[in-house]
């Protein structure tokens, strides 16, 4: 009886033991039911031991390429370089990618068109967003407009491309400026690492060219905060998030909880929302 019900758990793989990464597994090791966290693939397996070997039921350490062939799932929650060499090799099996550097999916989209030859999909969570069930439901009739306003904390956007590159100066700002405008795709250039939000937001909606968005370094706010409105022929909304920021400054505390929601509604009989 106990064999049987352990075989048909949903075996799960983690790629990146980061602020994401970290506790998702925890989540699973605690148990989801239906579920088990079968692998884990990290950077520096040294560098991660204290936490594998405290887990109830330490995972197998794999090279990320070989996460599909022990998971059903692979949970990719490295940074977005990495995205395509996690990815791909699980839906070429024919297992499901859940992506959070979901920016990063944008320069591979041809891996859409992969795990759809292979039986595989790809699974985009709400992440730290916010109403992408509600976005969804309106993209099934006609969205004429997506605008999508987002302000974080000097920490939250420190290192991005986009300031590097522009040479602006953000860490003597004392009040908001504002960095960039433009399409949800151009702001995932600039900022792989900060706006993985807005990308998730234009692929349930109208894509990433689009998808409207300005990005402001705001010195005044502790949260990074977005601030959404949808303008569609079912209905007007506004939606906002203020997410507490995690142990990595440019990750909201709800991302990890969002895939954790995701990966339980992979086995619940009552299911709530799109
Ligand atoms: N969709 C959304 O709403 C959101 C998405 N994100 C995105 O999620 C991703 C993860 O975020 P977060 O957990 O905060 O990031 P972290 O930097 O905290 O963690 C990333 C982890 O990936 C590991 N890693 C790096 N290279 C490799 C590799 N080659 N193989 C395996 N592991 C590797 C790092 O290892 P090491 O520990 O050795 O450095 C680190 O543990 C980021 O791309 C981020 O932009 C973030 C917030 C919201
Ligand atoms: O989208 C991202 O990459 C992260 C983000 O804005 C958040 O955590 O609020």
């Amino acid at each position: 009886m106990t064999e049987q019900r352990a075989s048909s758990e949903l075996r799960v793989a983690i790629a990146g033991l980061g602020s994401i990464g970290t506790k998702i597994a925890t989540a699973l090791d605690q148990g989801i039911e239906g579920l088990a966290l079968s692998a884990v693939a990290v950077r520096d397996p040294a560098k991660h031991q204290t936490f594998i070997g405290g887990l109830r039921h330490p995972p197998k350490i794999l090279p990320i390429d070989q996460l599909g062939e022990v998971a059903d799932i692979v949970v990719e929650c490295a940074p977005s370089s990495q995205l395509r060499a996690i990815v791909e090799p699980a839906v070429k099996r024919g297992k499901a990618a859940v992506v959070v550097s979901v920016g990063g999916l944008l320069d591979n989209f041809d891996l859409i068109d992969l795990a759809r030859a292979n039986g595989g999909r790809i699974i985009v969570p709400t992440g730290a967003l916010i109403g992408l069930d509600a976005v969804n439901a309106a993209a099934i009739g006609t969205i004429h407009s997506v605008k999508m306003v987002t302000r974080k904390p000097i920490d939250g956007l420190k290192g991005a491309s986009f300031i590097v590159q522009n040479k602006i100066d953000i860490d003597n700002l004392r009040e908001p400026l504002k960095l960039f405008e433009g399409s949800a795709r151009e702001a995932a250039k600039g900022f792989p690492a900060n706006v993985n939000v807005a990308v998730a937001l234009s692929l349930a909606g109208i894509g990433p060219d689009r998808t409207e968005i300005q990005v402001w370094a705001d010195p005044t706010v502790t949260r990074n905060v977005h601030r959404i409105e949808v303008e569609a022929d079912s209905a007007r909304f506004s939606m906002g998030i203020e997410n507490i920021p995690s142990e990595n400054p440019k990750t909201g505390l709800i991302t990890a909880l969002s895939v954790i929601a995701l990966l339980k509604k992979q086995r619940a009989t009552l299911c709530v929302g799109t």
